[in-house]
């Protein structure tokens, strides 16, 4: 592993360059990776897998995911199978349901976790809280992770472009001494940049706060409460939506993501800059409070505790599916989309 100072601090991590896709086809050529699940990570997941030369077939029921993954190349009853057939041929077995359908699949996946096979999770989800979810692999079979910081949708296309996600890794059960190489060999496999390391129950307790915390739940809050208060104020939709997103998303997170938030300030104006030095930290201590409730909430199991309830309904996708489209006829979001509709590259 490179020791690399992230921030003062060392850490040792997986670098592509350490541990090349030429050694993740070594470990994995014997192996058969059944990818679980066409949902969102496995779609990205498996095609990455195939496109960098890996054994992998995708097991899925019959219905509109399955007919995707016809259409995306995998071939039924060679590469593609309902989720038995490619459980009982699979040595690495990849759990791609959602992590409420995990539960419910556990006992036929379970059958068929023979000695010496692999289970491998995407999320420390139905191990850390198995209390709850009652997913408690036999003792003969190596249990690991790669979680993929970001969607499947990105994996996928990032991969594509020739760059990559980063994805923590961890090994919660070594039956076999290989647990590790094989971890490492599918999280390069799969397509990641670089891997830093972790257990089940931090990768957890992280990511369920990140998507919950700045990554989806509190953006969305900020985006919520400043558009309404320019609206308040006689602002029109489009100067609130593009005061409060679309120069985010077009102008100001690309120069983030490229250099961090210093450059982002100092690419713009010394009257910005005078102003957001002086307004984030009223941010930072409004908000904190939030943060620690919601870590809070994570690890007293209560988040897992709504998922799986929430998720677990037989309308959960119908129901989901109202929420979601109350945010997209908002008036913030309907006025993005026309904003959308009018960038240059969309004419
Ligand atoms: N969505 C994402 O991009 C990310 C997901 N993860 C993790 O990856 C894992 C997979 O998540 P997603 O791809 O979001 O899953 P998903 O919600 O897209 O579902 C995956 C698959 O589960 C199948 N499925 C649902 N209920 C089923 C049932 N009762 N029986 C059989 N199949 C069923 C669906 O047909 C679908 O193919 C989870 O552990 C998640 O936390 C990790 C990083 C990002
Ligand atoms: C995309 C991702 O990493 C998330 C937000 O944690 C998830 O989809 O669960
Ligand atoms: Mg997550
Ligand atoms: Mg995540």
């Amino acid at each position: 592993m490179a020791k690399l100072n992230f921030g003062g601090v060392e850490e040792e991590v997986v670098t592509r360059e350490e541990f090349p896709l030429e050694k993740a086809r070594e470990v994995l050529g014997k192996e058969v990776v059944a990818v679980i699940g066409y949902g969102v990570q496995g779609p990205g997941q498996a095609m990455n897998m195939r496109d960098n030369g890996l054994p992998v077939i995708v097991g899925q029921r019959k219905g509109k995911t399955y007919d995707k993954a016809v259409a995306d190349g995998w071939v039924p009853g060679e590469t593609l199978f309902e989720i038995e057939e490619a459980l009982e041929k699979g040595t690495i077995i990849c759990y791609l349901l959602s992590d409420a359908a995990q539960i419910e699949l556990w006992p036929t996946v379970k059958k068929y976790l023979t000695p010496g096979k692999s289970l491998y999770f995407s999320h420390g989800f139905g191990i850390t809280y198995k209390e709850k979810t009652g997913i408690v692999p036999p003792a003969d079979v190596d249990v690991f992770l790669a979680a993929p910081k970001g969607s499947g949708t990105s994996l996928r296309r990032l991969f594509v472009e020739g760059k990559g996600l980063n994805s923590s890794f961890a090994v919660y059960q070594d039956a076999t001494g290989k647990a590790r190489e094989k971890c490492i060999a599918m999280a390069i496999g799969v397509g990641s940049g670089y891997l830093f390391e972790t257990d089940f129950y931090k990768e957890v307790s992280s990511d369920l706060t990140g998507e919950r915390g700045t990554l989806m739940g509190a953006i969305q809050g900020i985006f919520a409460a400043q558009y309404e208060v320019l609206r308040a104020n006689g602002h029109s939709p489009s100067e609130a939506f593009n005061e409060t997103v679309e120069e985010l998303t077009q102008s100001l997170m690309p120069l983030v993501a490229e250099n961090g938030m210093d450059w982002m300030y100092a690419n713009c104006s010394t009257t910005a800059q005078r102003g957001a030095l002086d307004w984030w930290k009223p941010f930072r201590d409004a908000t904190k409070p939030i943060f620690e409730k919601l870590y809070n909430s994570v690890i007293t199991q209560n988040e897992a505790a709504i998922s799986i309830e929430r998720n677990s309904q037989p309308d959960y996708r119908e129901k989901l599916e109202v929420e979601l489209a109350e945010l997209r006829d908002s008036e913030m979001w309907r006025a993005g989309r026309t904003v959308r509709s009018l960038r240059p590259e969309n004419n």
